[in-house]
């Protein structure tokens, strides 16, 4: 169990980045992020409302790596559309009756939370001088009274960012502070940057089992070695038994998306009309510069007992 009077602060926590990494924290309220450049040009910002990576670069600072809507909320008022939201704890829609998370809205309440920024925290990767480690907490108390009350659960999160030279890690904590077991899922919701979705081949998913929700829910096996996108693609690919998915574009590797401790991966890309239906996606052509490949715990339901903690995550490396 996490011990909240050792848990990293803003304030107390030892200065184990990356001797040269630089961290600021700009903004105000719900606008506030921090930012994290490494002294080669790569740098991650991180929006502390729902912990939201905005936005990623590599190749020295030249390369965004993540898709972000021109139109996307970044003072609080919405989920932001874009970057890597946090799935918490429920996926989807939650299940309409009979479940602990029936009452809360679509993709559960982290995303819409505001984050607390718990410093530069001491790992031996943070040591490395090319990599700095941020973390953000969220715990029940911190969350809306709405959700709260949807919820009353006592949670601890703790969010990890890792940047290093050419990968970005994102890892989850998840503690039970209540006297009885609770159950979640867990999504990191992530929008890849594509040049041309009409070149871009998913691999690493040959033979796994997916629910497709543009199919009624239908469930199939992955014949094709590669997934690739025409049209509408919304499919829930669950115990995929290789940790690494790989994004390629025009034939060359473009990302490798790397689960850690998490089974499903869920493969989205809105296409035309349903971008065109989200007041928050732009441009409307956006679709055909993202792939959403969103790594998580979502077939079924994760338990955790008193005091128990579960780790989950991800690093995407950029292949450029
Ligand atoms: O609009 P939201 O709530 O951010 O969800 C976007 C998409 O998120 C994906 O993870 C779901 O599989 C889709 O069904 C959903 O449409």
């Amino acid at each position: 169990m996490v011990d909240r009077a050792n848990r990293p602060s803003a304030l107390n926590a030892p200065s184990a980045a990356a001797p040269d990494a630089q961290v600021d924290i700009t903004g105000t309220g719900a606008s506030s992020k921090v930012t994290a450049t490494l002294p080669s040009g790569e740098s991650v910002e991180v929006l502390l409302y729902g912990a939201t990576v905005t936005s990623w670069k590599s190749n020295g600072g030249k390369t965004e790596n993540l898709w972000l809507s021109d139109k996307a909320a970044l003072d609080g008022s919405k989920p932001v559309r874009g970057g890597i939201p946090v799935v918490f704890p429920v996926f989807g829609p939650p299940p309409k009756s009979g479940h602990a998370t029936s009452t809360l809205a679509q993709h559960g309440f982290a995303r819409g939370s505001r984050w607390e920024f718990l410093g530069k925290s001491t790992s031996e990767d943070a040591l490395d001088s090319s990599s700095v480690k941020l973390d953000f907490g969220l715990y029940s108390s911190g969350i809306s009274e709405e959700a709260r009350k949807a919820w009353p659960l006592d949670f601890g999160l703790v969010y990890s960012v890792t940047l290093s030279k050419d990968s970005l890690q994102t890892m989850i904590n998840v503690c039970n502070e209540g006297e009885s077991s609770f159950e979640f899922q867990f999504l990191l919701h992530t929008y890849l940057k594509v040049k041309d979705i009409s070149k871009v081949a998913i691999n690493g998913l040959l033979g796994v089992e997916y629910v497709d929700k543009v199919l009624n829910a239908s469930t199939h096996s992955q014949t094709d070695k590669s997934v690739t996108i025409t049209g509408e693609v919304d499919r829930v690919y669950s115990k995929i038994p290789q940790n690494t998915t790989t994004v390629v574009e025009d034939g060359s590797p473009r990302f490798d998306v790397v689960r850690d401790n998490l089974q499903d991966t869920v493969v989205w890309n809105p296409w035309t009309e349903k971008a065109a239906a989200m007041g928050d996606f732009s441009p409307d052509s956006g679709f055909k510069e993202m792939v959403c490949v969103e790594v998580g715990a979502v077939n079924g339901w994760q338990k955790l007992e008193k005091g128990e903690v579960f780790e989950g995550g991800q690093t995407i490396k950029s292949l450029l």
